[in-house]
């Protein structure tokens, strides 16, 4: 008997495919629905590889009116949706607005219409630490608080921050609605989650993620550097203008160059806080899970570790679990970039009982035994050595490891009478479904379920020291640096670096200005 149903928009795409996964594991029924439009079927197969439960699949376009009617109706038992269905590429959302304002805003707004039609009445909304925009443009808002106010810099964020407010005037209208004839309307409710950078695979190397064109993000971008399919990563930033002084006379000459960091960070590229896909995807299930047992009505929450990375921290995280210097070159900003993107995620860990567990090592290794076993991704199989493991932590037989492939469908897939003999192979439980790396279970957020505060300090957790401050004390490799983040290195030794190729690879402890950038 599952605890639950839900449908989830957008379910084949990676947070949507791994939240399914999370679900499944939980003992809900999960029905999905995707148009495919950049995302594979295959990911349906991998989830069910993994779990040995197959979601049920709707290939449908949030986006034509009326068109979620058909699985309500047959799904009278779903009482809740995870919205992830949208377009979501940054920069071409500055190229298309309307589109994404199409996609994303309107396609909401069907879901919603059908959704109160139906009497579905809770929604986990995928929403974005885009939306806050530039927080350093507040004193003390870094590591960023729910509480920050919204300024989203780019049309993509401004699609989720008017998704926002439409979710909540919709929930608070159906609430009020229903108290005016005398009803009770507290099981609307809506869960904004707020994420910051997703990264990394399932630990056992046979799901991940899976764009269907070029990739746009930092770490997928260096999985492909990191296997031949790129030559260098371009680092947006940290372009540093260097400037040479001349002092002491035609005798005691001495230069200085002033390299003006692009961002002042300490080594001059932009923060990030990144965040397990695992660990993202358990944050969906335990913000349902709180939506249906305490029908708090709208409330956001930031789902982030509180830590974060800069470019060049993260280039050589990923080299390091590549196990070689991967190469990069620093060009100009990218626009609609910030400077700072972490977490606060207090409010998560003591109101959901949800912590980030898995670490940014964590994420880089995951993505790289993806990568490295799955060039093509879901084009391909994985390596029958990976189903061997995943099957032997289950006690199946590996010949029967790949459930028979999902038929392409142009509308509902039929899929219970191709999953039986998958099924009957799969006796493995959500807790030994990942092998070999599999890290320590949450300690906070068990089965899903939220713990309340007084639990969550019952249980020796400080939530205090879930948030790691960022560094912005700027100082690098004997650098100095002056109020405006501009670093003064002495000339001696930078300007030979600063002149040297255009590319360089990660490992030093001071990225240095390359050529085109140095003046
Ligand atoms: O080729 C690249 C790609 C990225 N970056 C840098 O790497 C950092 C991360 O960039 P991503 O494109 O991976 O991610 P963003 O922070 O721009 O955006 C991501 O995280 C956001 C929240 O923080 C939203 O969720 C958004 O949808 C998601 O794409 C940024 O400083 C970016 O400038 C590079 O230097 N080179």
């Amino acid at each position: 008997m599952p605890v639950g149903s839900v449908l989830v928009t957008g379910g084949t795409g990676y947070i949507g495919s791994f939240t399914a996964l999370a679900l499944l594991e939980a003992d809900y029924k999960v029905v999905i629905a995707d148009n495919l439009y950049n995302s594979s079927q295959e990911a349906i197969r991998r989830i069910e590889l993994i779990c040995g439960k197959r979601p049920e699949f709707y290939n449908v376009d949030v986006t034509e009116p009326g068109s979620l009617d058909q699985i309500f109706e047959a799904h009278p038992d779903i009482d809740s949706v995870i919205h992830f269905a949208a377009l979501k590429a940054v920069g071409e959302s500055s190229e298309i607005p309307l589109e994404y304002y199409r996609t994303n805003v309107y396609g909401t707004i069907c879901l919603l219409t059908s959704m109160t039609k139906y009497n579905v009445s809770n929604i986990v909304f995928s929403s974005s630490a885009t939306v806050y925009g530039d927080a350093t443009r507040f004193p003390n808002m870094i590591p960023i608080p729910e509480e920050c106010p919204i300024g989203p810099t780019n049309p993509y964020g401004r699609t989720k921050s008017t998704i926002e407010a439409c979710i909540t005037d919709h929930v608070e209208a159906q609430r009020n609605n229903l108290k005016k004839q005398g009803k009770d309307g507290d099981h609307w409710n809506a869960a904004l989650l707020r994420y910051f950078n997703p990264a990394g695979s399932h630990p056992s190397g046979v799901m991940g993620e899976d764009p269907q064109g070029v990739p746009y993000n930092l770490l997928p971008l260096l999985a492909q550097v990191a296997i031949g399919k790129k030559d260098k990563l371009l680092v947006f930033g940290d372009g540093r203008t260097a400037v040479s002084h001349s002092h002491g006379g035609p005798y005691a000459t001495r230069f200085l160059t002033e390299l003006t960091a692009d961002y002042s960070s300490k080594d001059g590229t932009a923060i990030r806080d990144y965040i397990h896909i695992l660990d993202l995807a358990q944050g969906h299930l335990v913000a349902l899970n709180y939506l249906r047992d305490h029908h708090p009505g709208v409330r956001a929450w930031n789902l982030g570790t509180g830590k974060g990375s800069t470019v060049f921290h993260m280039i050589k995280a990923f080299s390091h679990a590549v196990g070689k210097e991967l190469p990069y070159q620093v060009v100009g900003r990218r626009a609609g970039d910030v400077l700072d993107l972490t977490a606060n995620p207090m409010r998560a860990n003591m109101e959901l009982g949800w912590k980030a567990q898995r670490s940014l090592e964590d994420a880089c290794e995951d993505l790289w035994r993806w990568t490295r076993n799955n060039p093509q991704g879901y084009r391909q199989n994985p390596p029958q050595e990976l189903l061997d493991k995943l099957q032997a932590g289950k006690g199946a037989d590996p010949k029967k490891a790949m459930p028979e492939p999902v038929p392409e469908t142009n509308g509902h897939s039929a899929t219970e009478s191709t999953t039986k003999s998958a099924k009957k192979d799969m006796a493995g439980t959500a807790e030994n479904a990942s092998i070999g790396t599999e890290k320590s279970k949450p300690v906070l957020a068990t089965n899903g379920k939220a713990i309340p505060p007084d639990a969550l300090n019952e249980a020796g957790a400080d939530p205090s020291t879930a948030v790691a401050q960022n560094d912005h004390s700027a100082v690098a490799n004997g650098g100095s640096v002056s109020a405006n983040g501009s670093i003064l290195i002495a000339a001696e030794r930078d300007m030979a670096s600063s002149t040297g190729n255009a590319s360089m690879t990660a490992g030093e402890s001071l990225p240095v200005p390359v050529g085109g950038q140095t003046t």
